[in-house]
């Protein structure tokens, strides 16, 4: 029996589709920051080096100034030179420390995008399930563009705080007691900004929990548009009552927020106007060099611009702040990807010799906040190569699970699969599914081909006869690989769907209600025909229907009863007079609920 190590989800907790637990935010964000940030060290250290530099530099430049402005000489000889060395030095690592920020910056954001997307296409399908498309949308978009910007802003920010860092030294080496006024008046602006800072990242977290309440009304005006045009009521709803009220939210506590870091920094302005004042009043109690107070005076009002570039600075950084803490917790709910997932290698085409098992499988999704938790299974079932099974049952019953089972979409919980009796492990699971071409009820339709493109002969040419048979070449063509067109009815979609199932050329075939939108005349013919003619080419066909019309064609019909499966026992007898047999094991009728017989 398989032990596999994938949770039960049924014991977990149901918030887990909910607002991430802070604590547990808060645990895995700095790893995953840490993680994000590491290979861009060495260019952090340029970054930061060649902006103390540029700091520096600007600092000893307004030292010399103070010194030309009190030597009768002026600029001339080796202070000329100095000068020019000293620009030379600030423009230089300026720009080096704005570069090289820069392209950490944009180097990020590339890798966050890549390693988000690499996640989501090797997350295990029932965790993605879990995490709910509206809240995966605004990561990958809105979070991942709050930190491009906030890389532009940081570049200025580190250098100006390099500056700010260097003035203070050469402001301290100046006069200790102006620089001990300084430095308090400096602890309470710091205070100041740090409690808005605080307050400013709160307000930007429930700013950024009502954008996801957003996306979710976005989604449903755009995938609901036909609904609300007919539904006055609904439509009035969605608009006054979520959207603008969301959106009114948002602006009202993002106004709040960011009013709290214009106030701090109205009052670090007043606060360093005070400062000046003090320092003058000082200067005419306490006699002191001239050009000690022209040197703190010129460099303090200098200063103005550096620590201005910082406030401003701070609110970007703090959203920043806020958008990755959002990527690496999602980072981390997709921390466990599936393993032996591969990326890269088209790999060998998987082969069907003879069954496919399933051996006391089990899986129970998580309860439902005031629901009951459906339990799958154990369920025994053995399909074999050029077998037409149906799959049927009331709605809710288990149809789409067993088949998710079936393709190894879900691993299961309890028990195994069997690939001509071989179990399916972790390591093969990813090639296990490559037996199969699907077309699920919500299927989405590429509209490229070029998986199909390498197998020989002109695609065209080969998709031709298939577009005919489905009464679609009218309609659409192939053309360097992909359809000319997917704007077609739900019915011709599907039928498209179909043909990529025909040229894929896999040994199994599963369609989950693939005739509901299909008109009558067609529907027969994929019952009575196309199906037949799949099976007969040796294909495994598995049809999840509710089409009881066409049940006795089956050579084996599976009824799912409220996540029991049950061979229906017409079905055997019916097929083995209509096939001959074929493909049949004279199984008896056998409810493989836990106690079953495997
Ligand atoms: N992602 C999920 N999370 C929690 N429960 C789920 C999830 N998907 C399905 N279920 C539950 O599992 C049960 C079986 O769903 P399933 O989609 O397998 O039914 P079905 O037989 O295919 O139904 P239908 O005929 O309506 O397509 C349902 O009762 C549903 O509530």
């Amino acid at each position: 029996m398989n032990t596999s190590p994938v949770p039960d989800p049924a014991t977990a907790s149901a918030s887990a589709s909910a607002t991430p637990d802070p604590s547990r935010k808060a645990s895995t964000t700095g790893g995953e920051v840490s993680a994000l940030l590491r290979p861009f060290l060495p260019w952090l250290l340029v970054s930061m080096v060649t902006g103390l530099a540029a700091g520096a530099a600007t600092v000893a430049l307004l030292g010399t100034i103070n010194t030309v402005l009190h030597r009768p000489g002026g600029l001339a000889g080796g202070l000329l030179l100095t000068f020019v060395a000293l620009c030379v030095v600030a423009l230089v690592g300026r720009a080096t420390s704005s570069m090289s920020t820069n392209l950490v910056g944009q180097r990020l954001v590339a890798q966050v995008r890549k390693t988000l997307a690499r996640k989501i296409l090797t997350a295990p399908i029932d965790a993605l399930e879990r995490y709910r498309t509206h809240r995966l949308m605004p990561v990958l978009t809105g979070d991942v563009d709050m930190i491009s910007d906030a890389a532009f802003v940081l570049s200025s920010a580190v250098i100006a705080l390099a500056i700010t860092l260097g003035c203070l030294g050469y402001l301290a080496w100046l006069s200790a007691p102006l620089f001990g006024l300084l430095l308090v008046a400096l602890v309470i602006g710091v205070g100041v900004q740090t409690w808005a800072q605080a307050r400013g990242i709160r307000g930007f977290h429930k700013a950024r929990d009502a954008e996801e309440q957003l996306h979710k009304a976005y989604r449903a005006i755009s995938d609901g548009a036909k609904e609300l045009r007919m539904h006055r009521q609904r439509r009035a709803g969605m608009y006054g009552g979520q959207i603008e009220g969301t959106v009114d939210r948002i602006q009202e506590i993002n106004r709040r927020a960011i009013g709290t870091y214009v106030l701090a920094t109205a009052f670090g302005s007043a606060l360093f106007f005070l400062l000046i004042a003090l320092i003058l009043g000082w200067a005419a109690w306490r006699s002191m060099a001239p050009a000690v107070l022209s040197g703190f005076v010129l460099v303090l009002l200098f200063l103005k611009g550096p620590l201005d570039q910082i406030a401003s600075a701070v609110p970007g950084i703090g959203r920043a702040r806020v958008a990755f803490q959002r990527i690496a917790d999602m980072s981390a709910r997709f921390a466990t990807p599936e393993p032996f997932l591969d990326l890269n290698t088209p790999g060998e085409a998987a082969v069907l010799a003879d069954t496919i098992a399933l051996r006391g499988v089990r899986y129970a999704f998580a309860k439902p906040e005031g629901g009951e938790a459906f339990v799958l299974g154990p369920v025994d079932l053995t399909l074999r190569r050029g077998e037409m099974v149906f799959i049927v049952g009331d709605n809710g019953s288990g149809k789409t699970t067993l088949v998710k089972l079936l393709l190894g979409l879900y691993a299961p919980q309890q028990g195994e699969v069997l690939l001509d009796g071989v179990p399916v492990t972790d390591q093969t699971r990813d090639h296990y599914r490559q037996l199969y071409t699907t077309v699920f009820s919500d299927f989405y339709l590429f509209e490229d081909l070029a998986a199909q493109a390498g197998q020989g002969g002109s695609l065209p040419a080969r998709a031709l006869p298939y577009l005919e048979r489905l009464e679609i070449a009218h309609k659409v063509s192939v053309k360097d690989g992909s359809f000319s067109t997917v704007d077609l009815s739900t019915g011709q979609r599907k039928r498209l769907a179909l043909v990529h199932a025909y040229l894929e050329g896999r040994p199994v075939l599963v369609f989950d209600e693939w005739a509901a939108d299909q008109d009558p005349t067609f529907r027969h013919l994929f019952y009575t025909e196309l199906l037949p003619e799949l099976r007969d080419q040796g294909h495994l066909v598995i049809v999840v229907s509710h089409d009881d019309r066409y049940f006795h064609l089956a050579d084996r019909v599976l009824r799912m009863n409220n996540g029991a499966l049950l061979e229906s026992p017409g079905s055997a007898a019916e097929s083995a007079d209509q096939v001959g047999g074929r493909g049949l094991r004279g199984d008896v009728p056998r409810p493989t609920r836990a106690g079953a017989a495997a």
